[in-house]
């Protein structure tokens, strides 16, 4: 089940799952807005029946009924991701949730009091993940390795993303590690137009889905640079990654796997994306 089908993500990756032949939901839980002014939204031909957040609990209590191997995925806004997950631990239901912002301190709190189990990562794109967790390693074996550089952070995206990049935030926590501390205010965020196509060479056709980011270290003589760059136009690797994560966590539920709550480098180390 995929909350919410009216988004930009939910609805690439409800139509990943239909690629993917899994059965989707037809129900999704949306923002007020959507829910009242249209009944459905069609994915792949599949009509999905949009569920207002005060009809969320009777809508729950069907799902669950009629889909035994029910997995929510959550791709919604920062400004309701708490509460949201909150509501699926409530439930007890096994959920991915790609959304980016909000407490994640407090996300991940509910989750592992509810015992529930759920991948939560703000990256889904594999070789994204990949180069997080190549970050990550360097990071653990070698603390310091790049201490007094200068780390500069620029991350463009869609001009309605509020958030700041949620997975600069999480590489830049390695690049702490590194030597190089920077705040999440230190990251450069690009929302207009011509500066996404004059400097960061956005394609015009990507303006409305895009993800671009540059970690540029360089050292206190100015005499050694390095370069990390990370650009993706559209929105397909991470719908991928995201029925890859519910796959993952649906064995997870069934083999009652102990640990119960997975980032997405748990999900690719297991040789679980395709
Ligand atoms: N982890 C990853 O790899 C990726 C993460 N993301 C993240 O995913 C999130 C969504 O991005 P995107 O799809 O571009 O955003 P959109 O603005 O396109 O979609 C957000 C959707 O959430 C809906 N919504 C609002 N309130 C609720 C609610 N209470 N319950 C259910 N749905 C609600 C909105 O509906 P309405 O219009 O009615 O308000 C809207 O359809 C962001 O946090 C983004 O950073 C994006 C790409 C990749
Ligand atoms: O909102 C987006 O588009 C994206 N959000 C995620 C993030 O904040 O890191 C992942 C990717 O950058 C696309």
């Amino acid at each position: 089940m995929v909350n919410s089908c009216t988004g930009k993500m939910g609805h690439a990756t409800a139509e990943a799952v239909v690629r993917a032949g899994l059965q989707l939901v037809p129900l999704s839980f949306t923002g007020a807005s959507e829910a009242v002014a249209v009944g459905n939204v069609g994915v792949a031909g599949i009509p999905v029946e949009l569920i207002a957040p005060e009809e969320r609990q009777a809508a729950m209590e069907r799902v669950k009924a009629q889909y035994p191997g029910l997995v929510l995925i959550d791709f919604t806004l920062p400004s309701v991701v708490n509460d949201n997950v909150e509501f699926y631990a409530h439930n007890g239901v096994p959920f991915v949730v790609g959304t980016t912002g909000g407490d994640r301190e407090k996300l991940l709190a509910d989750a592992q009091s509810a015992g529930c189990y759920a991948v939560i990562a703000p990256q889904m794109g594999k070789q994204v993940v990949a180069f997080q967790a190549a970050m990550e390693i360097l990071a653990q074996n070698f603390p310091g390795a790049f201490s007094g550089y200068k780390l500069e952070v620029t991350e463009s995206h869609q001009r309605q993303k509020a958030d700041t990049s949620g997975t600069a935030k999480a590489i830049v926590s390695s690049f702490g590690k590194l030597g190089t501390p920077i705040q999440e205010a230190d990251i450069e965020k690009v929302r207009d137009a011509p500066t996404q196509m004059d400097r960061m060479g956005v394609p015009e056709e990507h303006l409305g889905g895009h993800a671009f980011h540059t970690y540029r270290l360089t050292s206190p003589d100015g005499d050694v640079e390095f370069v990390f760059q990370h650009n993706v136009c559209g929105r397909t690797i991470y719908a991928e990654g995201t029925v890859d994560a519910a796959l993952f966590l649906a064995k997870k539920v069934s083999q009652k796997s102990e640990k119960r709550i997975f980032d997405m480098i748990d999900v690719l180390r297991e040789g679980s994306m395709r």
